[in-house]
């Protein structure tokens, strides 16, 4: 089952500056997205990038019709790619009869033309949860699996600023082919945490940041908004924020977490970034 794919529209800075608290979470802040036995999908009109969940349990959960017409095509990756990294137990993803086994923290790409994907949990007890993003494809590259191993690994921070922290690229140049996605998982060490500071910007490409491993009792304040006007957004566990090309993306957590991270838009060049100046923050 999928659930009603929800619509968020782009939003211009000059509207984002007046939004309320509820507001910005509206707009920004995807708060559900793994629940059990479903597939819940937004569609952003960020880089048109689709960011959804799927928690099979005890039957797989088939990618449907409602998404393939969401994006006015038969099939949702028709004139799509897509990537997924497995933040759950073992899972398991059939792609047009090709099994792919989906460890914890493995990732998976497919490419354009895929026609039947379906998600499934090795153990329904300790079941997947599969963060999913497509965004669209101007050619059709190999689907492949990225194991954990095989991802790119980068330490970044000092325990002195608060930010040590493992990053991991998963759908990178350097590791496969993909279109536009880029999909990393940044993982902060114990007693560090804030990610991403100093900030940045990047208005080329839309960012996603879905944040998990954040304890029950946890939240993460995320910072948003231009460099000259920064907002926040109270994140709990395993929800989303939108970073539109005009955003900083980073937080602190009242706890170390994880986060997955993924753009799309012009270009895949990872340090393409404009770094903001501690005194420019406002
Ligand atoms: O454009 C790049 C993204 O913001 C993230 O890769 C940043 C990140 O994961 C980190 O600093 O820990
Ligand atoms: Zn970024």
């Amino acid at each position: 089952m999928t659930e009603t794919p929800t619509t968020r529209q782009a939003v211009h800075y000059e509207q984002a500056e007046m939004l309320d608290g509820d507001d910005l979470r509206r707009h920004f802040l995807i708060e559900q997205l793994m629940v059990p036995g479903r597939l819940t999908a937004t569609y952003t009109h960020y880089d048109r990038m689709l960011v959804a969940g799927a928690v099979p349990t005890d039957a797989p959960l088939a990618v449907g019709e409602d998404l393939a017409k969401l994006v006015g095509s038969a099939t949702l990756l028709e004139r799509r790619e897509l990537g997924l990294i497995n933040v759950g137990g073992a899972g398991r993803v059939t792609a047009d009869g090709t099994v792919y086994e989906v460890g914890p923290q493995d990732a998976l790409y497919l490419g354009r033309g895929i026609a039947s994907v379906a998600f499934a949990s090795v153990d329904p007890a300790n079941p997947a949860k599969f963060y999913i993003n497509s965004s669209p494809a101007h050619a059709a590259h190999p689907s492949r699996l990225v194991t954990k191993s095989q991802a790119i690994v980068k330490e970044l921070g000092a325990p002195e600023t608060s930010n040590r922290r493992t990053l991991s690229q998963y759908l990178h140049p350097e590791v496969l082919p993909t279109c536009q996605l880029l999909m990393g998982l940044t993982r902060l060490h114990s007693g560090s945490v804030w990610n991403t500071m100093p900030a940045h910007t990047h208005d080329r490409r839309m960012e996603a940041y879905f944040y998990f491993e954040l304890p029950a009792d946890a939240v993460v304040m995320h910072f948003m908004g231009r460099p000259e006007a920064t907002r926040h957004l109270v994140v709990r566990n395993e929800q989303a924020v939108l970073s539109p090309p005009w955003s900083i993306h980073c937080g602190a957590g009242t706890a170390a977490y994880a986060f997955i991270w993924s753009m799309a838009g012009d270009n895949q060049a990872f340090t393409d970034m404009d770094f903001v100046a501690m005194s420019d923050l406002l």
